[in-house]
C-alpha cells in the first residue's frame, strides 16, 4: 500500500487460501495501521516500507521531530503486533472482536477451509470519502479474498487462487497491470511500480512486453548461503542472457503482468495500447454492490466449461504453473524483461532446513520436467512461435531433474570401482588425462569466478556445489521417478506448499549455517548412504578416481558430522544413520561380490 504511486490508482488484494479468520483480522488491523503508516512513509521517504522490515533495520531519525514521529509510529506498530499475536496464540479471535466488523460474520456459514463460501471484503474502498489516511489523503483500495472451496471441486492450488483474483480484481479496480507476490514476501523498494511501468511504457519496446520479472531474492539468506537457495548465477547471469532470446521465464512471484496478456491476448503490432484513454473505466457501484457482484467470480462453478486455466489466466494441471504460463505468453508473441536493480525489490523466505529445501527442489524439478514431457514441450509447442534459443532455455530448466541419472552414476560407480582398484579414468601419465583435467579445471574455475562475481563468497560457492549434488541425487531423482510413475499412470501429484516457519532452535542453527537434517525421509537416507559409500571407498589410491572420491568425501563433511558427532536436534536422525550404514556396507560388499563373479 505504501508504494510511491498515486493511491487512487492502486489496489491491493490479499488471497487467503487458508480462509482464516485470523488472517482477516490481521489484515483489518493492518488496514487501520496503514492510515498512520502511509503519511509517515510519505513524509520521511522511508525505505523499506514494510513496517516489520523497517523497524528491524533500526532506522536512524533525521532530526528531533522525526525522532518523535518515529517513536509514536513504532508504538502504534508494536501495539498492533500484540493485538494480532495474542489471538494467534489462542488460535481464534476474541469474542469481543467479532461484533466490531461486519466481515467476521462471513464466517457464519464456514465449515472448514476445504468447504466454505467465498469470503470477500473490501476493507478500504479508495473511492469512499471516509477511507482516508490521518492526513486526509486517499488510500489504496484493500480487498480480502478467500475464494469458495468445496471438496467436490478441484481448486487448482496457486493457479486457481490467482485466477480468482484476476477476475475479482477486474470487477473492483480493473488495473491494466498486475503485480503478484507470494505470501512470504515483502516489498523492499517503494519505486518498483514506477520501475516496471518504465518497461511497459518504453516507446520503442514497451508495447511488446507482457511481463516484467524481478529475480527471486530472500531476506533470510546467510552469508555463505548454506543450501545454495539464492541461485545466484541463475538469477543474475542466466536470466539476463534470456533477455536476449525474448525474456526471462515467469517465476511466479515478484512479477508485473499486463492483464491482457495474462488473460490470453495474443500480441500483434496493432494492439498498441493507448494507456491514457484506456484507464477511463469508471466504477459506479457502491462498495456493497461491488462485493456482491465480485463474489460470484470466485465461486467453484464459475470456471466450469470456460477457458480459465486453459487459454485464459494461469494454466492448470502443472506443478509449476508459473513456467508454463510464462511460456504460453511468450508463444503468443509477447516478450518479457528482467529488472535487477541494485536494491532488491521483493524479498521472500527460503527454506531453512535440508528436508524442506529438498522437497521444494523436488517440486520444481518435477514441475519443470513435466512441462518438457507434456504436449507443451518447448521444442514442439514453441516451434516457430519462439526462437530456437528460447526453446533451449526452457529445456535447460525443464531438464534439471533429468540430471539425476548422470550425477548418481558419478557419485556411486567410480568410488565403488576403487574398492576393486579398477581404474575408470586415464592414468595421470597418460595423454588422455589432459582432456579430463582441462574440463574439470575450466568448469570449476569458471563457476567459482562467476559465483564470486555475483557477490558470493567462496564458502558460498562450495556450499552451492554441495546443494547441487544433494538435490540432483535426491530431489531430482525422486522428481524423475514421480514423473515416470505419472506417465505410466501409477501416481498423481499435488502442489505441496513449502514450509518455512521454523522454531527458534532451528532458526538459530540456520543463522550459524549448521545443516538441519531433522526428521528422517527417504531422500536424506539416500544422501547419507551415498556419502558413506564414498567414505568406505576412500581407502585405496588411484589417480583421478581417488580425487573424485576425495572431493565427494570433503563436500559431504557436514553430513558425516551430523551422523557421528553432533548432539543437537538438527543432527541426522538415528534411524537414518543406521539404515544408511547398513545400505552402504551392503552396497560395497554386494558390489565386490558382483565384480568377483
Ligand atoms: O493451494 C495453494 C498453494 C499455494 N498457494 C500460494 O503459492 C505461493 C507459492 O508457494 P510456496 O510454497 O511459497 O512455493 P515456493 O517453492 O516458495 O515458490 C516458488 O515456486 C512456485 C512453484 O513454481 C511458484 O508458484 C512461486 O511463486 C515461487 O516463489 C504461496 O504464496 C502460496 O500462498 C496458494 O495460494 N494456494
Ligand atoms: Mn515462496
Amino acid at each position: 500500500m505504501a508504494y510511491d504511486y498515486p493511491p487512487e490508482k492502486l489496489s491491493v488484494y490479499l488471497s487467503d487460501d487458508g480462509g482464516s479468520q485470523l488472517t482477516f483480522y490481521a489484515l483489518l488491523e493492518a488496514s487501520k495501521f496503514s492510515k498512520h503508516w502511509l503519511p509517515y512513509c510519505r513524509k520521511y521517504n522511508v525505505e523499506p516500507r514494510s513496517p516489520a522490515a523497517y523497524f528491524k533495520s533500526m532506522p536512524k531519525p533525521l532530526n528531533a521531530t522525526h525522532a518523535s514521529s518515529l517513536a509514536s509510529i513504532k508504538k502504534l506498530y508494536e501495539e498492533m503486533e500484540t493485538r494480532i499475536e495474542r489471538p494467534i496464540e489462542l488460535g481464534r479471535i476474541f469474542e469481543e472482536t467479532q461484533p466490531k466488523h461486519k466481515g467476521f460474520s462471513r464466517w457464519d456459514s464456514y465449515s472448514s477451509r476445504h468447504d466454505h463460501d467465498t469470503i470477500l471484503e473490501i476493507l478500504i474502498d479508495g473511492r469512499r470519502p471516509e477511507d482516508k489516511d490521518v492526513e486526509g489523503w486517499p488510500l489504496p483500495t484493500l480487498v480480502y479474498l478467500s475464494r469458495e472451496k468445496r471438496p467436490q471441486y478441484t481448486h487448482n492450488y496457486k493457479a486457481g487462487a490467482m485466477n480468482a483474483l484476476i477476475r475479482v480484481s477486474s470487477k473492483i479496480s480493473n488495473g491494466e497491470i498486475i503485480l503478484n507476490v507470494d505470501c512470504d514476501m515483502y516489498s523492499n523498494n517503494s519505486q518498483s511500480i514506477r520501475d516496471a511501468l518504465c518497461c511497459f511504457m518504453d516507446e520503442k519496446h514497451g508495447q511488446e512486453i507482457a511481463f516484467v520479472q524481478w529475480p527471486q531474492m530472500f531476506s533470510n539468506i546467510t552469508k555463505n548461503d548454506l543450501y545454495g537457495s539464492s541461485f545466484r548465477a541463475t538469477m543474475q547471469v542466466e536470466f539476463h542472457g534470456l533477455d536476449g532470446f525474448g525474456g526471462p521465464i515467469y517465476i511466479g512471484t515478484g512479477c508485473f503482468h499486463r492483464r491482457d496478456a495474462l488473460c490470453g491476448m495474443t500480441f500483434s503490432k496493432d494492439c498498441l495500447v493507448k494507456w491514457k484513454s484506456k484507464n477511463q473505466m469508471k466504477i459506479e457501484a457502491s462498495t456493497q454492490e461491488l462485493e456482491e457482484e465480485a463474489k460470484c467470480l470466485a465461486s467453484c462453478t464459475y470456471e466450469l466449461n470456460s477457458q480459465w486455466g486453459k487459454e485464459v489466466g494461469l494454466k492448470y494441471g502443472f506443478i509449476v504453473e508459473d513456467a508454463i504460463t510464462g511460456m504460453t505468453i511468450h508463444c503468443r508473441g509477447w516478450k518479457s524483461v528482467l529488472l535487477n536493480p541494485i536494491r532488491p525489490s521483493f524479498l521472500g523466505l527460503s527454506p531453512t532446513t535440508l528436508p524442506q529445501f529438498l522437497m521444494q527442489q523436488e517440486r520444481w524439478g518435477e514441475g519443470l520436467l513435466q512441462l518438457v514431457l507434456s504436449k507443451y514441450c518447448p521444442l514442439w509447442y514453441g516451434h516457430k512461435k519462439i526462437s530456437f534459443g528460447h526453446q533451449l532455455c526452457y529445456c535447460h530448466y525443464g531438464l534439471w531433474a533429468a540430471n539425476c541419472l548422470a550425477t548418481l552414476c558419478y557419485t556411486a560407480i567410480p568410488s565403488l570401482y576403487l574398492l576393486k582398484s579398477i581404474p575408470l579414468f586415464p592414468e595421470i601419465s597418460s595423454p588422455w588425462f589432459l582432456p579430463f583435467a582441462y574440463i574439470i579445471i575450466s568448469k570449476y574455475t569458471y563457476s567459482s569466478v562467476e559465483y564470486l562475481r555475483c557477490q558470493g563468497t567462496f564458502r558460498g560457492w562450495w556450499n552451492e556445489q554441495r546443494a547441487w549434488l544433494y538435490k540432483r541425487n535426491s530431489s531430482y531423482l525422486f522428481a524423475f521417478l514421480a514423473i515416470v510413475l505419472k506417465l505410466l499412470g501409477l501416481s498423481d501429484q499435488a502442489f505441496v506448499v513449502t514450509a518455512k516457519a521454523a522454531d527458534k532452535d532451528v532458526s538459530e542453527r540456520y543463522e550459524s549455517e549448521i545443516m538441519e537434517f531433522g526428521h528422517s525421509s527417504p531422500m536424506i537416507t539416500l544422501l547419507a548412504t551415498l556419502a558413506l559409500l564414498n567414505l568406505l571407498c576412500f581407502a585405496t589410491t588411484m589417480g583421478l578416481q581417488i580425487v573424485l572420491c576425495a572431493v565427494l568425501v570433503l563436500i559431504n563433511f557436514p553430513l558425516y558430522e551430523a551422523m557421528f558427532f553432533r548432539k543437537d536436534k538438527g543432527k541426522m536422525p538415528m534411524d537414518v544413520t543406521m539404515k544408511s550404514v547398513v545400505y552402504a556396507f551392503v552396497g560395497c560388499i554386494g558390489f565386490s561380490l558382483l565384480l568377483k563373479g
